[in-house]
C-alpha cells in the first residue's frame, strides 16, 4: 500500500514525538558508548555513527565515547609481519604488538572518530588511558579450560580517575577514548610499561566511575544469542543474575563483553546495552524509542524486574 505524503509526515512526528520522554529521562545524564572495531565496517557507518554521538550531545546528553578496533590492529599487524593470537577473547599480547596496538587506537583509529565527529563542530578530543592518570592497570591473564593462560602485555583496570573526562564534558567536549593503559606493579608504582586493555573492559570501568546512566555496546552482531550461532535465539533482556549464570557458556569476543557488563551492572550503571553497530544510527534507534533493539541488561534478577517499557519506569524491552 502507498503511504499518502501527509501520513509520511505524520510518521516524522511521530518519531520525533517518541523520542521526547527519553530526551527528558537521559538529559544531562552521561552515556558510555563503546564502539567495536567490528562495527566500523564501513565509512557511512562511521560517519553515522558521528552524527549519533552530535546528535545526542544536542539533545542534552553527555556522550563517552570508547573505542576498539581489534581488526584495525589485526591488519597492521599482518602488514608488519607479526603475529597474534587470542585465547579467552584477549589478544596475546607480546612488546613488538603493543608498539602496534597502541599506534593503531590512539594513533589511527581514534583520530578519525575524533576527526568524522569535528567534521560537525569543535566536540571531539581524543584521550588515552595514558592520559591525565586516567586509567591504571596491572596484567592479567585468563582460565581457558579451566588452564591459568600468559597474555603478555594484557591489563586489567586497576584504578580511574575520571577528573579529566568530567571536565571535558562539563566544558561541553566529547571525549574519545582508547583502551591502553600504564602499568602499575604489586607495589602500586607505575612500571613505565603501557598494557593493552579490552576495550569493552575499559568502557565498563569508565562508566562505573563517571556514574553512568547507561552503556551502550556497539558490536557486529544484533545481540546477545542465547544458543550462539544460532540467530532465532537472540535474547531482548537479561538481568545480572541470569547473565552470571550464562557466562560458562559463553565464545571469543562475547566473553569480555559480557564480563565488562556485569562489572558495569554491579558497579550501579543502571542498564547495559549491546546493539547492532552494522546497522545506521542503531544508538538512536535504542535511545530514543520505546521498543529499543539488541540486547539490555539490567541488575538483579527475574524476580525483582518491574515490566519496564516507558522511560519513566525504567528500561527499553
Ligand atoms: N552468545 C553470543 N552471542 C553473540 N555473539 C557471540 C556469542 N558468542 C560469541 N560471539 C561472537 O562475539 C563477537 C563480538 O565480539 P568481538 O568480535 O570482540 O566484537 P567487537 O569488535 O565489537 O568488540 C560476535 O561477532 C560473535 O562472533
Ligand atoms: C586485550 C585485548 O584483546 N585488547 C584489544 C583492544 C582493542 C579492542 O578491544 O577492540 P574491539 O572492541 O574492536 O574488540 C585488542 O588488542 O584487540
Amino acid at each position: 500500500m502507498e503511504i499518502s505524503p501527509e501520513t509520511q509526515e505524520q510518521k516524522k512526528a511521530q518519531a520525533l514525538i517518541e523520542a521526547l520522554p527519553w530526551i527528558q529521562r537521559f538529559s544531562g545524564k552521561r552515556m558510555v558508548i563503546k564502539y567495536g572495531g567490528n562495527a566500523m565496517i564501513n565509512e557511512d557507518l562511521r560517519r553515522a555513527f558521528a552524527e549519533d554521538i552530535v546528535f545526542l550531545h544536542h539533545a542534552g546528553i553527555h556522550p563517552i565515547v570508547v573505542h576498539g578496533g581489534g581488526p584495525q590492529i589485526n591488519s597492521m599487524l599482518d602488514r608488519l609481519g607479526i603475529e597474534s593470537e587470542f585465547k579467552g577473547g584477549l589478544r596475546v599480547t607480546t612488546s613488538e604488538a603493543m608498539d602496534v596496538v597502541r599506534m593503531v587506537l590512539t594513533g589511527q583509529v581514534g583520530r578519525e572518530l575524533v576527526g568524522l565527529i569535528n567534521s560537525h563542530g569543535r566536540y571531539a578530543v581524543g584521550f588515552s588511558g595514558e592520559d591525565a592518570g586516567l586509567l591504571r592497570a596491572k596484567k592479567t591473564g585468563t582460565i581457558v579450560d579451566g588452564e591459568e593462560v600468559d597474555l603478555g602485555l594484557v591489563g586489567e583496570v586497576t584504578a580511574v580517575d575520571p577528573s579529566a573526562i568530567v571536565d571535558l564534558v562539563d566544558s561541553g567536549r566529547i571525549p574519545v577514548i582508547s583502551s591502553v593503559a600504564p602499568e602499575v606493579g604489586d607495589d602500586g608504582q607505575l612500571t613505565g610499561d603501557v598494557l593493552n586493555v579490552n576495550a569493552d573492559t575499559a568502557a565498563a570501568e569508565l562508566a562505573a566511575a563517571l556514574g553512568a546512566e547507561k552503556l551502550v555496546i556497539l558490536t557486529d552482531v544484533e545481540g546477545l544469542y542465547a544458543k550462539w550461532p544460532d540467530k532465532n535465539s537472540l535474547i531482548s533482556m537479561l538481568t545480572a543474575d541470569e547473565l552470571r549464570d550464562m557466562m560458562p557458556t559463553l565464545e571469543s569476543g562475547m566473553i569480555p563483553k559480557m564480563a565488562a557488563c556485569l562489572k558495569a551492572l554491579d558497579a550501579g550503571v543502571p542498564q547495559t546495552h549491546i546493539v547492532d553497530g552494522r546497522q545506521p544510527h542503531s544508538i538512536l534507534l535504542e535511545i530514543f524509542t520505546s521498543e529499543g533493539i539488541g540486547t539490555l541488561l539490567v541488575p538483579g534478577s527475574p524476580e525483582s524486574q518491574a515490566p519496564a517499557t516507558t522511560p519513566e519506569s525504567g528500561a527499553q524491552a
